[in-house]
């Protein structure tokens, strides 16, 4: 959106502003409304519409794709567009995509009751983090606008140390009430935002600049009254939801962020004072759990998934969810997997005993699939916005409650006897009731049946209610004796009438005569023409038609005012008691929320449970040692093994602190493999179990992932810079309690310097650091690391050929790899043959090259050929000098990207260039084959494999081959 634009759509528009003396009531009413929401797009109530006027309307026209009008009045014309307020949120929706935040100025009186103009005001400003309708929110996500403030250190312009600065945060969900604040320094914050992913943040004016200038941060980031973030007015501001707030948080920032996020939801909900469904305010520090950053979050694919599918996310193998409840709290959790082994055990437990017993299993799921939203709901009814239908939805859930608590009910007594049922390998069938263990025996304790609450809305609300709650037939009748007396005053009327017709057809005589009620004139009796001389005294004239006249009495009269007049009073009536009845239901709101904590966390358990079962998966040992490392049999990757017809099971053993070198061919499932040990570790902090055959791990508190610039393209932007800076970060944060993926590092610059940064990486987390590592590479002289680290090994992927076939194992076995087998696969690939045996030619050449030049650029140096002496392997030339056609390429690449000169680190006057090596190699080859023509090889050495996908680098492949074949 350009920025003009949003400046003339929001606040006061610039036509209405200028003509702002001259305005009607109306106009001037909402250019009041708009001076007041400058950041705002107002949306004014006219009747069932929503109207904006002058440039506002243009922008709403354009962005919602409604015509365009004009409003025209005795001070002049009006551009405007309008939407219906009764479908408005598919275009609230375009306006919220365009960028803008939206004032909605609804009447906030009956129309009809007003004298003069209806008073209208500002009762939502909807922004992309604090939308609260259902149709603008994804049921299952949670929705976050968070605040950031910073105390001491150097703010945006301050210039002084951030080292000593603390950032708080705080974040809440405006649909559900939910309030998390933290702090720590900047890189911690950032890492807490990237894990909340919150759709809107608003910054202080001293908070550091979390601007998402990263494409994949989604959130839009404003500014925000600076006022809303001062101490005092924060603590203030923050009263209604906790008491004594200065005594509740670790560090100013963090009260400040709270009182400021608290602001800005109280604003975008009306102004209309605390919200009173925002009842849990908590605090919450990182370290209480696993610490996964949003590269981690990315490269496991844990939400989303950028070369499959969509769908083929961690999230989405694990999500069995049966509402969306538990799905919100599924997601949560495993952006916030646990490190208190007692409580993870605490949550194998429960998905255990809901594994074991699938009947009790499959009917807790079948009563959460009929639950509602509770957390929305609570919300709508706290904030007075709930109709009778939510209420209706409400008590149904309250009923799930109850079939709930009697598939989970256990007689105290049962749960001494299941220690024995686990004891004896637990397998009793089916038909037991739950829970055994202590995890969902607390659970079916939490599980508030709000009897009081049930019992008045089933005693009040209409089982089938209207969606209006203004109209009548809402409450129930014996509800309330005044309803029902007028109700009965209504409804005798109404048979009075009824009966009417059939009692005047009888005294006048007239077969034909009929009676009837419009809206203009109410009740009549409708007479013919030809019957006129027949019509009694009493009948005055109403109406005159064509064939007909239309006549009332006076007793029709009466009666008609004692029907209206009941009518009235028992709608407004049966509005007050529903609005009672609301409030009295709003204040449970606290209880309500703590039932659908339960109910969510009980769906994440039977989620886990189902996935285990489905599966097949295990339950994980956690180890007691606190120095024990991983180890896992038969373990798979739990998304991969979805879409592989047969997924080959791997073994990992991975002594706590040791790195794991791993080599293999391209394709041959390292990642896959690096990818399983992860998300293994991350399922099992989550509570799941693991797709393994047996598992034993400890627990970590922090997991990194670097994968190759390559494996990691994000709209352009991954750069050599970017893999640096988060190698950077590993190094700098990763320590004993860490696990650290590391994949292909080094790969996005020159091969000298690529393998140079892989081993000192690899060298530094093994001595300084500690961490338990697994680390991919192909420049094979990294292996020798094993002879010299104590910690450090092997693992190896390797390929088959036969009958000039490649296949991949996908199987990891001790040891280093004999060869990256990359000319191989690209000639599996179908590169063509003079392109394949020139490839093999200039791999000689280069490693005759460095045999025969020994200050020519730098080889691995002695440890790579003493590696290569003991491992004897039939292509030990190739793992000396990493001479992969892939690599060498990448090198050349990189040179040129360089300006054609020498790579960096190599030396200048050493290395030949660009046009040299062209040369060299076609001398050394004698005739030209057709595959390397000049042309063709030009094409081949302009390929950037460093920044190419394995698919764009195969349709390279492919184009080659065609221009081979054309050649040829
Ligand atoms: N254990 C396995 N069983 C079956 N298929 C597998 C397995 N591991 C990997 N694969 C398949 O092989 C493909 C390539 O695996 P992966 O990306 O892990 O290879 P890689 O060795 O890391 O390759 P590169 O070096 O090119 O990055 C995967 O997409 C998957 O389809």
């Amino acid at each position: 959106m350009e920025p003009a634009d949003r400046e003339t759509a929001t606040g006061l528009p610039p036509g209405i502003a200028a003509a702002r003396e001259e305005l009607t009531p109306m106009l001037s009413q909402y250019a009041d409304l708009c001076a007041a929401h400058e950041d705002a797009l107002v949306l004014f109530q006219v009747g069932d519409f929503y109207e904006a006027f002058c440039e506002a309307a243009e922008t709403v026209a354009r962005v919602c794709e409604v015509t365009l009008t004009e409003r025209s009045d005795s001070t002049g014309d009006y551009p405007m567009a309008g939407i219906p307020i009764d479908n408005a949120a598919p275009y609230l929706e375009s306006l919220l995509d365009a960028g803008y935040r939206v004032a909605l100025g609804d009447q906030v009186e009956d129309a009809e009751q007003a004298s003069g103009l209806v008073d209208r005001a500002v009762t939502e400003v909807i922004t992309p983090g604090t939308v609260v309708e259902d149709d603008l929110l994804e049921s299952g996500t949670t929705n976050y606008v968070a605040a950031v403030a910073a105390d001491g250190g150097g703010g945006a312009g301050g210039g002084a140390d951030p080292s000593s600065e603390t950032v708080g945060l705080a974040a809440v969900d405006v649909s559900t009430g939910e309030c998390l604040v933290t702090s720590g320094d900047r890189d911690a914050v950032a890492g807490e935002l990237d894990r909340i992913a919150p759709a809107e943040l608003i910054a202080g004016p001293d908070a550091p600049d979390f601007d998402p200038a990263d494409a994949e941060r989604g959130w839009t980031t404003h500014e925000y009254d600076d006022r809303a973030f001062d101490r005092r007015r924060a603590t203030e501001r923050l009263e209604p939801y906790l008491p004594a707030p200065d005594r509740r948080f670790d560090a100013d920032a963090e009260l400040r962020a709270a009182g400021a996020v608290l602001a800005y939801a109280e604003y975008t909900q009306g102004d209309d004072g605390p919200l009173g469904y925002v009842t849990r305010v908590r605090r919450y520090d990182p370290r209480d759990r696993l610490r996964l950053d949003a590269a981690a979050q990315r490269s496991l694919e844990l939400f989303e998934n950028r070369g499959l599918g969509a769908s083929d996310t961690l999230f989405d193998a694990l999500d069995e969810t049966n509402c969306a409840l538990g799905r919100r709290c599924l997601e949560r959790w495993l952006r916030r997997p646990l490190v208190d082994a007692d409580a993870i055990r605490s949550r194998h437990d429960a998905v255990g005993e809901l594994a074991d017993r699938s009947l009790a299993r499959e009917g807790v799921a079948d009563a959460l699939a009929t639950a509602y939203d509770l957390e929305r709901l609570a919300s709508r009814v706290s904030r007075g916005r709930a109709d009778a239908r939510d209420l209706r939805s409400l008590h149904r859930t309250l009923a799930v409650v109850l079939e709930l608590k009697a598939t989970l009910a256990g007689a105290e007594g049962e749960r001494e006897t299941s220690g024995e049922a686990r004891a004896s390998g637990g397998a009793d069938g089916d038909g037991s009731t739950l829970p055994r263990t202590d995890h969902l025996g607390d659970l079916r304790d939490r599980l508030d049946e709000l009897t009081e609450v049930r019992d008045l809305i089933d005693a009040a609300i209409a089982a089938d209610p209207p969606q209006e709650i203004t109209e009548g037939g809402v409450i129930r009748e014996g509800f309330d004796g005044d309803l029902d007396d007028l109700r009965a005053t209504e409804r005798e009327g109404r048979e009075w009438v009824a009966d009417l017709e059939a009692s005047e057809r009888e005294r006048t005589g007239i077969d034909s005569l009929s009676v009837g009620h419009n809206q203009v004139h109410g009740y009549y009796i409708e007479v013919t023409d030809a019957n006129l001389d027949r019509v009694p005294d009493d009948y005055r004239r109403r109406q005159t038609l064509k064939n007909s006249e239309r006549y009332v009495t006076p007793e029709l009269k009466e009666r008609e005012e004692e029907i209206v007049g009941a009518a009235e009073r028992a709608d407004a009536l049966e509005y007050e008691l529903f609005v009672d009845v609301r409030e009295r239901v709003a204040a449970e709101t606290e209880r309500i929320q703590g039932l659908a904590d339960a109910l969510a966390e009980l769906d994440a358990l039977t989620s886990l449970a189902t996935v285990a079962v489905e599966g097949d998966y295990v339950r994980p040992e956690l180890r007691a040692n606190p120095d024990g490392g991983v180890a896992i049999e038969g373990g798979r990757h739990p998304v991969v093994e979805r879409t592989e017809d047969s997924f080959v099971p791997n073994d990992a053993d991975l002594p706590r602190g040791s790195v794991a070198v791993i080599t293999g061919p391209n394709m041959s499932g390292k990642s896959t493999y690096m990818r399983s040990v992860a998300l293994a570790i991350v399922l099992a902090q989550t509570g799941s179990f693991v797709p393994a055959q047996a598992a034993s791990l400890p627990v970590f508190d922090r997991l990194f992932t670097r994968v190759g610039a390559s494996d990691d393209i994000a709209g352009g932007q991954s750069t050599f810079m970017r893999e640096m800076s988060e190698l950077t970060e590993i190094l700098h944060d990763a320590d004993a309690d860490s696990l650290v993926l590391l994949d292909e590092v080094g790969r996005g610059t020159a091969t000298t310097d690529g393998r140079a940064i892989a081993r000192a990486a690899a060298e530094f987390l093994h001595d300084e650091l500690g961490a338990t590592a697994l680390f991919a590479t192909h420049y094979h002289g990294l292996t020798d690391l094993a002879e010299e680290r104590e910690r450090v090994f092997n693992l190896h992927f390797t390929a088959t050929r036969e009958d000039g076939d490649v296949t991949f194992l996908h199987r990891v076995v001790p040891g280093a790899s004999s060869s990256s087998y990359g000319v191989e696969v690209a000639e599996l690939a179908g590169v063509p043959g003079p392109v394949v045996d020139r490839a093999r030619d200039l791999v000689a050449a280069e490693e005759a090259e460095r045999g025969r030049d020994p200050s020519g650029p730098e080889p691995e140096g002695p440890t790579d050929e003493a590696a290569a002496a003991d491992e004897g392997g039939p292509d030990d030339g190739d793992r000396d000098g990493d001479a992969s056609l892939r690599e060498f390429l990448a090198e050349e690449a990189s040179e040129q990207r360089d300006g054609g000169g020498p790579a960096a680190g190599d030396s200048a006057a050493e290395t030949p260039t660009e046009g040299d090596r062209a040369q060299s190699s076609n001398e050394a080859d004698g005739e030209a084959a057709p595959g390397s023509s000049p042309d063709l090889a030009a094409a081949l050495r302009d390929l950037d494999l460093a920044r190419m996908t394995p698919i764009e680098a195969l349709n390279a492949l492919h184009d080659l081959q065609s221009r081979a074949d054309d050649d040829g």
